[in-house]
Parts: C-alpha cells; sequence; structure tokens
C-alpha cells in the first residue's frame, strides 16, 4: 500500500536561516506516527509544508498520494489539521465556526459534532472569544475530526487539555486507526506520543535522528524513581538498588531515621518493582520518561551523522 505520507530530502529556509535540513520520512497508511522533539525542532514547519501552507525549500513531499502543491482543496478536504496556533477570533459560536468549516471541509455525518463536541465536554453555543485555551484546542480537534478525513495532521494535539479530556482524544486517535484513517502527530511529550503512536520519529534540529518502533523507543527510555523506605540502613537500600540492572546515577536524598533514595531506570522495570517489594515503602514516584534523557542516552550520535 502505497503511503499516507512521503517526505525527501526536505529543506526549509526562512530568509538566510535553513531550519529543515534534508528531512526524510514515511508515514504508512493506516497507522499512527507521532513526531516527538523540542521546541523549535522543526515540527510545525513540516506539517505546514505537509499542508501547503508554507512551500519546501526543497525536497518532495507526497501526501495522499499527491503532491501538496497540487492538490488544491480536494486534497485538503481529505485531511483534517488541527495547528498549533489556534486564531480563533469572532463573536460566533462553536457551532456556526464548525458549520462554516464543514462547507470547506465537505459533508459531516448527522450527529458527529454533537458526539464529538459531548465526548471532549464542549459547550457548542458558547461564543468563540469567551472559551479558554484548552475549549479553544477541543473545537479545533472537533473541526479536525468531524469530517473523518483520510490522513488526520495534528500538532501538540493535547496541549491545554485536561487529563481527562487527553484520554478520551486517545481513545478518539485509537478509533480512528480503527477506521483505517492515519494520524500524523506532533508532541513534545514521549509519554504522550507512545500511549497512541505506532512509529515515533524523532527531530533535533530540523533533522530526523531516528525513527522507531514505540516499543523499542520504551524499552530505551529512561525514568527517573525516587522512594522512601524504612526499616533498613540507607547503605543497604543503596546496595540493593545499586544491584538492579538499569539503575544508575543512584543518589541518597535523605537518611534520616528513613532513607529516601533517587536513581534512574532505564529499560525493563519488572526488576526494580521486584526489588522495590522487597522493602517497606512509605513514598514511590516513578516518573514519566523523560523526552531529552531518553532521547539523548538512545541516541548519543552526534548530530553531523543524523540516519
Ligand atoms: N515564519 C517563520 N519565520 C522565521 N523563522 C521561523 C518561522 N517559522 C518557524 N521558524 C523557525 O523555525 C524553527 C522551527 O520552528 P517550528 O515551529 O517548526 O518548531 P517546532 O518543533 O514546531 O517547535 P514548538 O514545539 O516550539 O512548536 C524555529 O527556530 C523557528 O523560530
Amino acid at each position: 500500500m502505497a503511503a499516507a505520507i512521503s517526505a525527501k530530502s526536505l529543506t526549509k529556509e526562512f530568509g538566510r536561516r535553513e531550519v529543515l535540513h534534508g528531512v526524510d520520512f514515511e508515514v504508512e497508511t493506516g497507522s499512527v506516527f507521532g513526531v516527538i522533539g523540542p521546541n523549535g525542532a522543526g515540527k510545525t514547519t513540516t506539517m505546514r509544508c505537509l499542508l501547503d501552507i508554507i512551500r519546501p525549500t526543497s525536497g518532495t513531499i507526497r501526501v495522499l498520494g499527491t503532491d501538496p502543491r497540487a492538490g488544491g482543496p480536494e486534497l485538503r478536504r481529505r485531511i483534517g489539521y488541527l495547528p498549533g496556533e489556534l486564531f480563533l477570533a469572532g463573536r460566533v459560536t462553536g457551532r456556526t465556526l464548525l458549520a462554516h468549516y464543514e462547507a470547506i471541509s465537505g459533508p459531516v455525518p448527522p450527529g458527529r459534532v454533537d458526539q464529538l463536541a459531548e465526548r471532549l465536554g464542549l459547550d457548542l453555543t458558547r461564543h468563540i472569544r469567551k472559551l479558554s485555551k484548552g475549549n479553544k484546542q477541543k473545537l479545533g480537534l472537533v473541526q479536525a475530526f468531524m469530517h473523518q478525513p483520510e490522513l488526520l495532521v495534528l500538532d501538540e494535539p493535547t496541549s491545554g487539555l485536561d487529563p481527562l479530556v487527553q484520554q478520551e482524544f486517545h481513545a478518539m486517535v485509537r478509533e480512528a486507526k480503527h477506521r483505517g484513517q492515519t494520524i500524523f502527530l506532533s508532541s513534545h511529550v514521549l509519554s504522550e506520543v507512545q500511549q497512541t503512536a505506532d512509529t515515533v520519529a524523532i527531530l533535533r534540529d530540523g533533522r530526523i535522528i531516528a525513527v522507531e518502533s514505540v516499543s523499542a523507543l520504551r524499552e530505551g527510555a529512561v525514568r527517573r524513581v525516587r522512594f522512601t523506605t524504612s526499616g533498613i540502613a540507607a547503605h543497604d537500600a543503596v546496595a540493593r538498588l545499586t544491584g538492579v540492572p538499569g539503575v544508575g546515577h543512584v543518589e541518597v536524598l535523605e537518611s534520616d531515621g528513613t532513607a529516601t533514595l533517587s536513581a534512574t531506570i532505564g529499560g525493563d522495570i519488572q526488576p526494580l518493582v521486584r526489588m522495590l517489594a522487597s522493602l517497606r515503602l512509605t513514598d514511590l514516584v516513578l516518573e514519566e520518561p523523560d523526552l531529552e534523557e531518553a532521547v539523548l542516552t538512545m541516541y548519543a550520535a552526534p548530530q553531523e551523522e543524523p540516519r
């Protein structure tokens, strides 16, 4: 099956500054593809090139088999786009705005807008200018999903959403994939992409430094663990912790009656969980894997040699 998106040797200059330096990737039809990278890495720029909002300086792009430059409104209707920054000025209600978008995006199944709004907890009767950031984001999501496009391009889709709504969004992504839609999304949070994506591309300073399946990425991710234990001397706790495979950077934060230790853990957490189960814990925090730490650990290769 042809790729839903293919980008080859994409470069983009703004003035004399090149911000994409030969980006290559392919997104399989029907898959969820996440691009992660720190602020300014070029995620939004890449997405805007895919949608022909801006044009690459060089390189080739195919979106749903078509060059976005030539696709026009017909191609645009097959795509749902959530921009990173929504400019929703106006005195109209959410419902009116969505009706306006429907005229551009093509038919929306009956009841679909209300169903999506209800799932996300969005009041469509409110004026847009009165909506909070999170509610504007929900409106943007309804707009992107409502016509069930073949391809969804979502720039930082959960930005501003509370955790429950984020969960609902993840369910929407799973359902879209189940229907055969392709999803291309960006985030700077690895944990978010892990929950939804099949494949992750890591973009740093305008270069894709790795494309990995999510399972491979998760295995390589480094997390920080912190726990407090009683009834054991700090140095004994340190010895046990140090003996766990994948543990590093062990530190004693407190050793006054109880011992509080912190460390990093990479890869499988099972051995750590087993060791912790043997202690009397009064506190335990296993943090989300840190994007930078995970990326730097797995892809410590110098940037001059991108894959
Ligand atoms: N219109 C523009 N004119 C000049 N420079 C731009 C323009 N748009 C983006 N840039 C620059 O291109 C680089 C990549 O920006 P981009 O917005 O694509 O990054 P990003 O990965 O989406 O970051 P963020 O996570 O902060 O949204 C940045 O250095 C940014 O300043």
